[in-house]
C-alpha cells in the first residue's frame, strides 16, 4: 500500500493511463507474489482498486497485454489443441474448479477484437468474483479460446502472442468451442461456465447452443441485461411514480449488438408480464438505433436478432428507416437515452441538449459502454447539457459532478459486476443443471429493490460498490431461491436439495455468506 500511495504521490498531473497501468503492475506482482494479501487488499480498497484490476484499466491493460506479460494466469486453448482439450484440462493442477469465465478476445470491451490479449477480460472478471462473491482463488480458471485473430496490428506485431491466422469461422469454430466445453463438463461437472466478450453472432450463437446443455450464461447479454433493467426500474421510482407506470417509459437503446438486445429481451419480458402478458403492446415503447440509424420493417439484411424489436414505419410519426440519433430523441423525446454502441461521445452536446424536452420530470441518461473513452458521453457532459435533473449512470466509473451550491450529481455505475458474481454464486451454491430466465429474473429484481426511495429519488440507482459483498450475497441469494422454486437446485457439497428448500429467506442469505471464501492465512502447521 506504502508503494501504491507513494506511486500516486509521485504522478501527480501525468496522462491518466500511464498511472494506472503502474498501479495495475503494482497490484499484479503482489497477485503474483501472495494471492492471499492480494485479495485482502482488493477487498478492502475495492472502491479504489475495481477501477484498476477490472474497468476502465483492465482496458488499457489487454491493448498492451504482449508487452505487460511477464508470467501466464489462467489456460490458453488454441485451435492448434483440437484433440487434446480433455488432456489439457485434467492437466490442470487445481482439484476443483467452480467458476471458469471465458472469451475468444473478439470484442473486448467497446475495443473490438485483441486476440489473446483478452485475456485480461477472465482474469479481471475472476478477481471481482473472488472479491465480491467470494469464491476461492483456488478454486477459479480464467479461459482463452485462441482462434485467431482479425486484428492486423496484432497480427502484424511481433511480441502477439497468440496464433498468427485469421479466425475460424462456421463449424471449425464451433468444434472447438464444444471440444472445451465438453471437456470441462467431464471434469468439473458442477462449474459454472461465463461467456464474456464474444462478438456479437458467437454470444448468442452459443447461449443458444449450451445454455441447456451446461451451466452457463452469456454475461454481455444477460447480466447487463439484468443490471439495465434495475436502471430502468430505478429511473420509474426516482421519478416518484409506482413501477407499473414502467409500461408507459419511452426508451431509446442505442446500440443493437449483445447488450442492447439482451437488454431489450430483458425489458420487454418485464413490461410484458407488468401489461398482463401482451408482448406486441410491450414492444411500442422501445426504439432501437443501431449504426445505421433507427431500425424499422423496411430494413434490408435486417439482423435476424434485431428484427423482433424492429419498428412499423406506419406508426411512426414524422421518423423514417434509418433516422438518427438526434432525430429521434427529438420526435420521441424518451425518458431514456441508453447507450450500448461502443461509440464514445455518441451523445453529444445536441443529443443531450434534446434530452431537455424529455416527457419525464426526471429523464435518464445511461452511457453504459466501456472503457471511459468509449462512453456515449462524460458524466460532466450528461449534468451540463441534459440538466441537473437527470439521473445518470454509465458503464465506467466517473466521480460525482459538482453543481454549485454544495448539490453533487451522483454517477451511478450501471455495471454487470452489480449481478454477474451473484448469479454465479447463487447458482454454484444452489447445484443448478443450467441457468433460467426465472434465476436471472430474480437477480435482476434482486437489484432493482434493493435500494430504499429515498436513495433513489436522489438519483442512486444501485448501491455503493463498497457493498458490493453484501449485494452480491442478496442477489445470490434470490438466484438459488429461483433455483430451488423452478425444482433445479440439487444441492452443492453436505447441503442436499432437500435442505435448501426448506431454507427461508434469511437462511438462504446466511448460508451463501457462510460459503464465501475470505482471504487469510491458512496455518501451515496446525495446532494439536
Ligand atoms: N455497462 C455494462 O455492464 C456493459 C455490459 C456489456 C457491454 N457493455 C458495453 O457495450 C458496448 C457494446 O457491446 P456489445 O457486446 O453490444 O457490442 P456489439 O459489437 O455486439 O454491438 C455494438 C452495436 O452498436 C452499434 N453501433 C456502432 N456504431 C454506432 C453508432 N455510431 N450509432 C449507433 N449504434 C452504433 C452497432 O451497430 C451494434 O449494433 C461495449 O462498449 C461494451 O463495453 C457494457
Ligand atoms: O467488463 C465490463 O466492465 C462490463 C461488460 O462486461 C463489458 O463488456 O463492457
Ligand atoms: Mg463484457
Amino acid at each position: 500500500m506504502e508503494s501504491y500511495r507513494s506511486l500516486e504521490r509521485n504522478t501527480h498531473g501525468q496522462p491518466d493511463g500511464i498511472v494506472s497501468l503502474a498501479k495495475w503492475r503494482i497490484l499484479n506482482r503482489l497477485h503474483d507474489r501472495n494471492e492471499t494479501l492480494y485479495y485482502r487488499v482488493l477487498i478492502d480498497n475495492i472502491r479504489n482498486f475495481a477501477p484498476i484490476i477490472y474497468t476502465p484499466t483492465v482496458g488499457l491493460v489487454c491493448q498492451n497485454y504482449s508487452g505487460l506479460f511477464r508470467r501466464p494466469r489462467g489456460m490458453y486453448f488454441s485451435a492448434k489443441d483440437k484433440g487434446e482439450m480433455m488432456s489439457m484440462i485434467y492437466n490442470w493442477p487445481g482439484q476443483q474448479v467452480d467458476m471458469i469465465v471465458l472469451t475468444d478476445g473478439s470484442r473486448i470491451l467497446g475495443l473490438g477484437d485483441l486476440g489473446v490479449q483478452g485475456i485480461g477480460i477472465p482474469i479481471g472478471k475472476l478477481d471481482m468474483y473472488v472479491a465480491a462473491a467470494g469464491i476461492n482463488p483456488q478454486r477459479i480458471l480464467p479461459v482463452m479460446l485462441d482462434i485467431g485473430t482479425n486484428n492486423e496490428k496484432l497480427l502484424n506485431d511481433r511480441l502477439y502472442l497468440g496464433l498468427r491466422q485469421p479466425r475460424l469461422e462456421g463449424e471449425e469454430y464451433l468444434s472447438i468451442v464444444d471440444e472445451f466445453m465438453e471437456a470441462v463438463h467431464t471434469r468439473w461437472p458442477k462449474a459454472i461456465v461465463q461467456f464474456e466478450d464474444f462478438q456479437m453472432k458467437w454470444a448468442f450463437e452459443t447461449l443458444q447452443r449450451y445454455r441447456k446443455r451446461f451451466c452457463m450464461f452469456n454475461d454481455d447479454i444477460q447480466g447487463t441485461a439484468g443490471v439495465a433493467l434495475a436502471g430502468l426500474l430505478g429511473t420509474v421510482r426516482a421519478q416518484g411514480r409506482p413501477l407499473s407506470d414502467f409500461v408507459n417509459q419511452k426508451i431509446v437503446v442505442v446500440g443493437a449488438g449483445s447488450a442492447g438486445l439482451g437488454v431489450l429481451n430483458m425489458a420487454i419480458q418485464a413490461v410484458s408480464r407488468m401489461a398482463g402478458n401482451n408482448d406486441s403492446t410491450a414492444r411500442n415503447q422501445f426504439f432501437l438505433i443501431d449504426k445505421d440509424g433507427l431500425i424499422t420493417k423496411e430494413r434490408t439484411n435486417i439482423d435476424p436478432a434485431a428484427a423482433p424489436f424492429a419498428k412499423d414505419p406506419r406508426e411512426l410519426e414524422g421518423l423514417s428507416e434509418g433516422a438518427n440519433l438526434l432525430e429521434v430523441v427529438k420526435k420521441v423525446r424518451p425518458h431514456v437515452l441508453l447507450g450500448l454502441s461502443g461509440v464514445g461521445g455518441i451523445f453529444n452536446e445536441e443529443v443531450l441538449k434534446a434530452m431537455r424536452e424529455s416527457d419525464s420530470s426526471k429523464p435518464a441518461i445511461f452511457a453504459m459502454s466501456n472503457p471511459t473513452m468509449n462512453a456515449e458521453c462524460t458524466a460532466a457532459d450528461a449534468f451540463k447539457y441534459a440538466g441537473e435533473n437527470i439521473v445518470f449512470a454509465s458503464g465506467s466509473p466517473f466521480e460525482n459532478v459538482a453543481l454549485g451550491n454544495g448539490k453533487f450529481g451522483h454517477v451511478n455505475q450501471a455495471n454487470n459486476m452489480y449481478l454477474f458474481p451473484g448469479i454465479g454464486l447463487g447458482s454454484l451454491l444452489s447445484g443448478a443443471r443450467y441457468i433460467t430466465d426465472g434465476m436471472l429474473q430474480a437477480a435482476a429484481e434482486c437489484l432493482a429493490s434493493y435500494m430504499t426511495d429515498e436513495e433513489v429519488q436522489s438519483g442512486i440507482l444501485y448501491p455503493s460498490i463498497d457493498s458490493i459483498r453484501e449485494i452480491t450475497a442478496e442477489v445470490g441469494a434470490a438466484v438459488l431461491r429461483s433455483a430451488v422454486s423452478e425444482n433445479l437446485a440439487e444441492g452443492h457439497g453436505d447441503v442436499g436439495p432437500r435442505e435448501l428448500r426448506l431454507m427461508a429467506k434469511e437462511e438462504t442469505i446466511e448460508y451463501i455468506k457462510r460459503n464465501m471464501w475470505f482471504p487469510i492465512y491458512s496455518p501451515l502447521v496446525h495446532e494439536k
